[in-house]
């Protein structure tokens, strides 16, 4: 990377200011989270500072609109300083400076969301009450417990053409929403790798970092494993991946569930065909292909580094991979199998040489999801409750989820 580069992602980075992210004073149980964010860096009103957003920073030069991300870190990671000021409530901050890059250390959390890869109603925004729970978790238990998180991202990609929502809809007008496979996952790419560069990971948690996406956002996530050239896509340069992806409500095998919907879904084969072609064009092949659980064997590319910058350090250390598969049986728009066929893809590919049961519920939450393990891999399944939409409309469940699995690594 030349310092021209380097200079670039730094100036696309400090375009955006750090905004407080504030929760109601005192202890209070999760379930009363409230998540604002102000303009302005004091707050009036007595309630505590949580943690800091940027919303929206540009990950590419010449972004749209869509190729931005939005970044939490919780307050407990900053120097800045919260005082009272004179008149007794409002609290005077200083937020962290525009260019001050988070220290880097503990577990990041990466968010894509979902939408069938084209509906403007649904954006990075949508991780926002799960990052507020987070963040009001680790306030209250600061110092109590030791969270090692270092920070959330939710990113938008562009988006394919929807219908009923065409760029000069009122509502939801903009650019950025022409896009083709693979310029979806390109840009997926582009934000992690981005982020990367800009935290400068040491070899020893480069890829202690957590890929976590809904319905579609959770094929892209399983995409990300996968090498670029697949894709027809140029090495993501120093692209490190995640040892731990987790998928929810996810959508994994396109082209079999629009050959043959599952029982009790066949309503939704139009649909599926519809946003099928419109993200990855007519050829069903595409469709196999794109699928981590209807694609070859890619399991293997899971652990490889795109771009070839692993240090010696990095490369040694091999870090047992968990895929974590949460699906809910009330969903009306995605069916539980799935998520079978993706945990069945999995435990198949995983290096059967040394292969080995592990027993038990290993996720601790005793609600009997089950985990199996195969060589260097191990798949959780867990089965949650409500709507399609609804994990992370709540955020709770998905909050409680990604603190369980921050405190693996
Ligand atoms: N609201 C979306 C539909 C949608 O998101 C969806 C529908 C069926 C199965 C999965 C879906 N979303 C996956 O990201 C749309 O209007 O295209």
């Amino acid at each position: 990377m030349t310092e021209e580069e380097e200079d670039r992602d730094r100036a696309l980075w400090a375009s955006v200011p750090w905004t407080p992210v504030t929760g109601p004073p005192g202890p209070t149980t999760p379930d009363d989270t409230t998540i604002t964010s102000a303009a302005s860096s004091t707050t009036g009103n007595g309630s505590v500072i949580i943690g800091w957003q940027k919303k929206d920073v540009p990950y590419l030069p010449n972004a749209t609109a869509l190729q931005a991300f939005d970044i939490w870190i919780p307050a407990s990671s900053t120097s800045s300083s919260q005082q009272p000021s004179k008149e007794g409530s409002a609290v005077d901050v200083v937020p962290p400076e525009p260019n001050s890059i988070p220290g880097g250390k503990g577990v990041w959390v990466v968010f894509l969301h979902g939408g069938a890869w084209r509906d403007p109603r649904v954006s990075s925004t949508s991780f926002s009450p799960t990052a507020g729970h987070i963040l009001r978790h680790i306030h209250n238990r600061h110092q109590k417990e030791d969270v090692r998180l270092g920070g959330m991202i939710s990113l938008n990609y562009r988006l394919s053409p929807h219908p009923d929502y065409p760029p000069n809809h009122p509502e939801y007008p903009g650019d950025g929403r022409g896009a083709k496979h693979p310029d979806h996952i390109h840009d997926v790419l582009s934000g992690i790798s981005f982020l990367q560069r800009l935290l400068k990971p040491s070899p020893e948690n480069e890829d202690e970092f957590v890929l976590v996406g809904h319905s579609c956002g959770a094929t892209l996530a399983f995409q990300a494993l996968m090498d670029s050239s697949r894709r027809g896509l140029p090495p993501t340069q120093g692209l490190v991946k995640p040892s731990v992806v987790v998928g929810v409500n996810g959508l994994y095998d396109l082209a079999g569930f629009i050959k043959a919907p599952t029982k009790g879904y066949e309503g939704l084969r139009d649909a599926y065909e519809k946003f099928v072609a419109g993200a990855f064009g007519e050829d069903e092949s595409v469709w196999r292909e794109v699928g981590p659980a209807s694609a070859g064997n890619w399991l293997p590319e899971w652990q490889t580094l795109e771009g070839g910058q692993r240090t010696e350090e990095g490369r040694k250390r091999v870090r047992k991979r968990k895929a974590v598969l949460v699906q809910s049986k009330q969903d009306t728009l995605v069916p539980y199998d799935q998520l079978e066929k993706m945990r069945d893809y999995l435990l198949k590919h995983a290096t059967t040489a040394a292969a080995a049961a592990a027993a038990g519920d290993g996720d601790g939450d005793g609600d009997g999801d089950g985990e199996e393990e195969r060589a260097g891999l191990q798949v959780f399944e867990m089965e949650i409750g409500g709507e399609h939409d609804e994990i992370w409309e709540k955020g709770d469940q998905l909050a409680r989820i990604l603190l369980k699995v921050i405190s693996w690594l």
